[in-house]
């Protein structure tokens, strides 16, 4: 059985509602056609928190967020933000939220500072544009046409759509996906201080770097469903205790290894990484003696090993499996 699989018939739910959440998704269900994209979703959003939505392409990472949003309709189950309907109170709510979409393209003949002021006419108290446009590090491009953006420039006046009408809830569709790395640690920055500022965000991602440090919490979604839903502590720290991780040639024969006496479990993650897992009441430091013995027997070089906490990136790998999606 995959590590998928052996999680997901653990049915993951999300945390009990206390009444005082920004998001409530219970039970949501989403087909397109014969397509089963969304299988049966439920979780929440805190008031003020971060919260990092994962998971692999197809995952279903956008359907929720646009339904969220209001631009998908659920099949079935209960979507509240802000306590509010998406769909049937969209009025109500919409100018209490901030969306920066994946797509960019909008009025591609409008400067930024122009598309800016455009979308600062719609709210009733929105930010000050030239603020904005030095606080996303847009100022020297402000009178650039969208269209000559360049694609982290783009991200950055999606950023800046998203804040202009001083939001309580922003939803960020990969926010920093074609960011420099400088542009990336500003976006960061400019998220801390929103939270700071008590605004709740709910992003996406694909680096598993900006949700260990940015989110409150992650949910891992996969196949429609969610399979983890934690704080990046917990969930890089307490899972991984036990796992010794190791690179050598690709194709060792992960059966073999997972039938060490003291294994539970053998994955590997990327061609020529492992993760090795201690069965329940096992030592790593003994799981390491029997695994060296094992290479040395089979005369394999090991050019790396590893123990202790293991990485977001890991985890993912070994809950969604290594192969690539559509
Ligand atoms: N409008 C649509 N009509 C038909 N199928 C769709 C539609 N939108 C999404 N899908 C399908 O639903 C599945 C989930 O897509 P979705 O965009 O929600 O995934 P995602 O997790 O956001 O992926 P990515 O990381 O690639 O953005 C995919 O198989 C996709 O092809």
């Amino acid at each position: 059985m995959s590590a998928r699989a052996q999680t997901t018939s653990q049915k993951v739910s999300g945390s009990p509602s206390t009444g005082n959440e920004a998001i409530v998704v219970e039970n949501f269900k989403k087909r397109y056609g014969s397509n089963e994209v969304i299988k049966d979703l439920s979780f929440s959003v805190r008031q003020g928190e971060v919260f990092a939505l994962l998971g692999p392409n197809g995952a279903g990472k956008t359907t929720t967020v646009e339904t969220l949003e209001g631009y998908r309709k659920a099949d079935a189950g209960t979507i509240r933000v802000l306590g509010l309907d998406p769909i049937h109170e969209a009025q109500v709510l919409k100018p209490r939220l901030g969306v920066m979409l994946q797509q960019d393209g909008l009025y591609p003949a409008l400067t930024a500072r122009e598309v800016l002021e455009l979308f600062a006419g719609y709210f009733a108290q929105p930010r000050n544009v030239t603020d904005l446009l030095e606080l996303v590090g847009l100022a020297n491009a402000q009178k650039t046409r969208c269209r000559r953006l360049s694609g982290g420039q783009k991200r950055r006046l999606a950023l800046a759509l998203a804040l202009v009408g001083n939001p309580e809830l922003i939803f960020m569709d990969e926010p920093t996906a074609g960011m420099d790395p400088q542009a990336r640690l500003a976006t960061w920055g400019i998220i801390r201080d929103l939270k700071a500022s008590g605004v709740t965000i709910l992003l996406t991602t694909h680096y598993m770097d900006e949700a260990e440090r940015l989110a409150d919490r992650i949910a891992i979604i996969d196949h429609g469903e969610l399979i983890k839903l934690d704080t990046p502590a917990n969930i890089t720290g307490v899972q991984n205790a036990n796992v010794v991780r190791f690179v050598a040639p690709a194709g060792l024969d992960c059966a073999r290894l997972a039938s060490l006496p003291s294994a539970s479990k053998a994955q590997e993650i990327r061609p020529g990484s492992y993760l090795l897992e201690t069965k329940e009441g096992q030592e790593v430091p003994q799981l390491i003696v029997e695994l060296t013995t094992w290479l040395r027997d089979q005369h394999i070089t090991l050019s790396e090993l590893r123990t202790g906490h293991g990485s977001l990136e890991d985890l993912f790998l070994r809950l969604t499996g290594s192969e690539v999606r559509d």
